[in-house]
Order: C-alpha cells, then structure tokens, then sequence
C-alpha cells in the first residue's frame, strides 16, 4: 500500500455494518424450501398415485395461468441430487421438503397399500442431503390430498381423513424419523381452506356459484376442512410424541402463513378491521393451538357455520406443537366493510368484513415484485412480535420468506438477475434480527424458493428461486445473481 495514492485505498467499513450469519445467535438455520407437487413432477412414475392437484391441473387447466401443471415441475424426482448440490454451493444449513402422500400411498390408504418406491426415493433424497450436511426439515401435507381420498369421502370435508393422515404420518415417522428431526404437519391450513374452498382457484377447486364454481359453498366448507385439518395435525402431533419423540428426538410443529395488516387510516374502525383481518387468517389456528378454540370474533361473526371442537379435542388441540412455522411475505392495508346483521353467507374471505387493500391513496403499501409480493419487510417484524405477545412468546421457523419476479422468457443471462431478490432477504433477515432482539424466539429462515417451481395457478409464470430452471432446456438450474451475495452473507 505504501506509495499508493491515498484514494485507492478502500472506504471504512459501510456506516451500516452489513448484516451476516454472525449478526445472528449461535445455531440460527438458514434454509430453503420447496414442496412435493410444485418440484418433484414424476407424476404417475414410481408408483406415485395421483393427487387433487393432479386432476385439478389435467381436468381445469383454465384455472391455472399458463394452463400447465406439475407433472414434470422441475424434475427434482430424477434431479434430488442437483438440488442437493445447490443447497450446499449456496452454503445452506437445511432443506426444508414435502412428502407427496400419494407417492407413499398411492390410495391414500395403508389399506390401499404402501409404496416401496416412494419410501426408497425420500430414503435416497434424506440421505443425499445427510450426507452433504444438509438438514432435512419435513412437511407431511402440502396441499396435495390424494384423489382416491377425495373420491372416497370428498378428503378433509370429511374427519375420515384425520384416520388416513395419521397413518401417512405413523409411516413418514417410523421409516424416515432415524434421519429427519424436524417435522411439519401441515403447510398454511389457512391457504389450503381458502384457496381450495372459499375461492376455487385451487385444487380441489369448490366454492360457490357467486365465485365462479359449478360445486362448493364457500361459507361453510372453508370452516369445515379448517377444522379437520386442525384436528388431523393435532392427531399426529400426540402420535408423534407418545409413539417416536421419546427415542427420536425430533421436534414436530404446523406451519401457517400469514399477512401483516396496517390500518387503512387512523379510524378506530379501521383498526378494529386490521385486527379482525389478522384473527382471520392467523388466529384462525393459533387460538385453537394455543388456547384450544377459535378467536372469539370469528365466533361472533361466524355464528352457527363455524364448527365445535368437543372438550376432549380441545385439549388435544391446546399446545400441540413445539415450534410454529410462519410464512411471511407481505402485508395490506385493512379497511373496515360495514356490518349488516342479515350477511348473506359469503365466504370465509367476507365474514371478516375487510377490504384488505394493497395500496393508500394510490401509494403501493410496499415496491411490487411478481404479481402480489409488495415488499414490506416492517410487518415481518410486526407479525413476530404479535406472536410472541398474544400466543406465549412460542418457538418459531420462518418456514418460508421470499419474493419473485414475473417470468419474461428472457435469455439465461438476464433471467438469472435477481438484485430484487437480494434487497427482499437483506431487509427482511434484518426485520428478523430486530424482533430476536426483542425476545421473540425465531430459530430459523427458509427462504421460498430453493428452485423456481410450479407456482400453483400461476403455472410457471412466476419464479420465486433462489436458482433459475431452464425449462426448455433439461431442466437445468442456474444460481441466480443474488445467490452470491447470499452466498457471503452465509458465510460472514
Ligand atoms: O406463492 C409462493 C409460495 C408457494 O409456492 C408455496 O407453496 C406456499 O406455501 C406459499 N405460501 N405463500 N406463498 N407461498
């Protein structure tokens, strides 16, 4: 350095000192994830049965954007170990997965038969990623119920299915639980009843007429599979504990996706409608886990559609977890709709009389990336810190944070930048590390996603990977730009 001029040596340390895995506490996972139906595609191979999203995407390929589906996805049932290999390259601690039922059993059913090859392929991927370093963190049910439940008794709008799933679960556990010690009942209960049963954009796709669906009812059938999805998680968590947690030491918990919600204005009606926009969709199950019934307004306002649980569910319910998952992405605004005591029954979307609006006065509530994602790394922190205040300051996994860009068929090069991607998880990595400085006990980051997928009735319109899939040419993946800076943020 001596004799150089001055100028060209580098500035100080930026004002900010930039955050990295060290700003975080001793044992912080970073991850990311992916589920089943969205990857793995191999969709009538090995012995897979199929499931409602299957027939959802064959049969109504109107509902889905590009009128595709996931029967090849992004081939990750032949490329497991390419994506093994980028989570390591990428520095990542985990790999957060699904377990396709219907590729375990392909009818749904012990009854109907296990599958030894979809036991031998999530053998091969587990160990692929042990042997890489790499944790396994398992959802049992993300979204896919196979068909043959559905045909038998119509899946989770019948309690049957809290039988079937606790002995999908009872196999996942005694053949992988050696290996895997992190344990998800069900992805967002609250995405599955809404999506499949309130709007119809889904699988199965019901919901009522005035939605736009030939089957459904929208103002009850969302309350009714809410409820047999709690019951069902909660079934398996006491299985999971009185049967395996004894002597494998794994940890089991449900994952629930939720938005954070800003008062439209200062009106005391529009904070009430903030509230009742939150209780809606998150309290919906974390007063069921943590106090063993739903929020009180959903009570009031829901009436006689809103299901019971007997005194003996709701003790099985109250505390059955040992972490929360929380899916973060975005916020909105909350506007409060008047309340008329006659509410024809709209749907689960329109008893909270809400207008959950994405802008004020024509200012986005955040920069958009893809088609929803507004960037507001603010209510991150918000909703944490809501959970650690209302729910008993409750372990937690963000099972999954990440943003997107709208897919522009542009060339490789191109399409593998991402600075939005960059900015997204810088901010949103700082929001979690204030909240952890307030007490709020978040153990872990998975970012969504590991590999651009099939976005569900986006088709394959929008990427949301940390690596790009060149589609059209072997499903080749390619880090994007963001990666390298994610890369050093890992390793600093
Ligand atoms: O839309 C992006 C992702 C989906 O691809 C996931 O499957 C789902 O769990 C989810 N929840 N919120 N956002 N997401």
């Amino acid at each position: 350095v001596l004799g150089e001029k001055l100028e060209t040596i580098p500035t100080a340390v930026p004002a900010e000192v930039a955050l990295g895995r060290s700003s975080f506490p001793r044992g912080f996972v970073f991850g990311a994830a992916s589920a089943a139906y969205q990857v793995e595609g191999a969709w009538n191979e090995g012995g897979r049965g199929p499931s409602i999203w299957d027939t959802f995407a064959h049969n109504q390929p109107e509902k889905i954007q590009d009128g595709s589906n996931g029967d090849k996805a992004t081939d990750s049932y032949n490329k497991y170990k390419e994506d093994v290999k980028l989570t390591k390259e990428m520095g990542l601690d985990s790999y957060r997965f699904s377990i396709s039922w219907s590729r375990i059993l392909p009818k749904g059913t012990l009854l109907g038969g296990v599958n030894p090859e979809g036991i031998k392929y999530y053998n091969n991927l587990i160990d692929e990623l042990l042997k890489n370093g790499i944790r396994p963190f398992v959802t049992l049910f993300h979204w896919d119920v196979p068909q043959a439940l559905e045909d038998a008794y119509g899946g989770f709008r019948d309690h049957e299915i809290v039988n079937d799933f606790k002995d999908f679960a009872s196999i996942c556990f005694e053949e992988f639980g050696d290996r895997v010690k992190h344990w998800i009942t069900v992805n967002e209960p609250w995405s599955f009843s809404s999506m499949g049963y309130a709007f119809g954009r889904h699988a199965p796709g019901r919901c009522s007429s005035w939605y736009g669906c030939t089957i459904g009812d929208s103002s009850t059938e969302p309350y009714t599979v809410t409820h047999n999805l709690i019951l069902a998680h909660a079934q398996v968590v006491k299985l999971y504990k009185e049967k395996f947690q004894a002597t494998q030491k794994g940890e089991i918990g449900i994952t629930l996706n939720s938005m954070w919600y800003e008062p439209h204005s200062k009106s005391h009606h529009d904070k009430e409608a903030a509230n009742r926009a939150i209780e809606f969709m998150f309290g919906w199950y974390m007063d069921p886990l943590v106090y063993g019934d739903y929020p009180f307004i959903m009570r009031a306002l829901v009436r006689e559609r809103l299901p019971y649980f007997t005194p003996a569910e709701s003790e099985m319910i109250k505390g059955s977890y040992d972490f929360i998952g929380i899916n973060y992405y975005t916020s909105r605004y909350a506007q409060h709709d008047s309340i008329v005591q006659d509410h024809s029954p709209g749907s689960s979307y329109e008893d909270q009389y809400v207008q959950q609006l994405d802008e004020k006065n024509g200012i986005p509530i955040g920069p958009l990336n893809g088609s929803w994602v507004n960037v507001y790394p603010h209510g991150m922190k918000e909703l944490l810190l809501y959970t650690k205040k209302r729910y008993n300051n409750p372990k937690i996994y963000i099972t999954e944070n990440g943003t997107a860009e709208i897919d522009k068929d542009l060339p490789l090069e191109q399409a593998r930048e991402d600075p939005h991607r960059q900015d997204y998880l810088d901010v949103h990595f700082a929001q979690v590390l204030e909240a952890i400085r307030e007490g709020v006990r978040v153990k872990g980051h998975f970012t969504w996603s590991l590999t651009d997928n099939f976005e569900w009735d986006k088709g394959y319109t929008e990427r949301f990977g940390l690596a790009y899939i060149n589609y059209d040419n072997g499903f080749d993946r390619h880090l994007k730009t963001s990666t390298k800076w994610f890369s050093r943020f890992l390793r600093s």
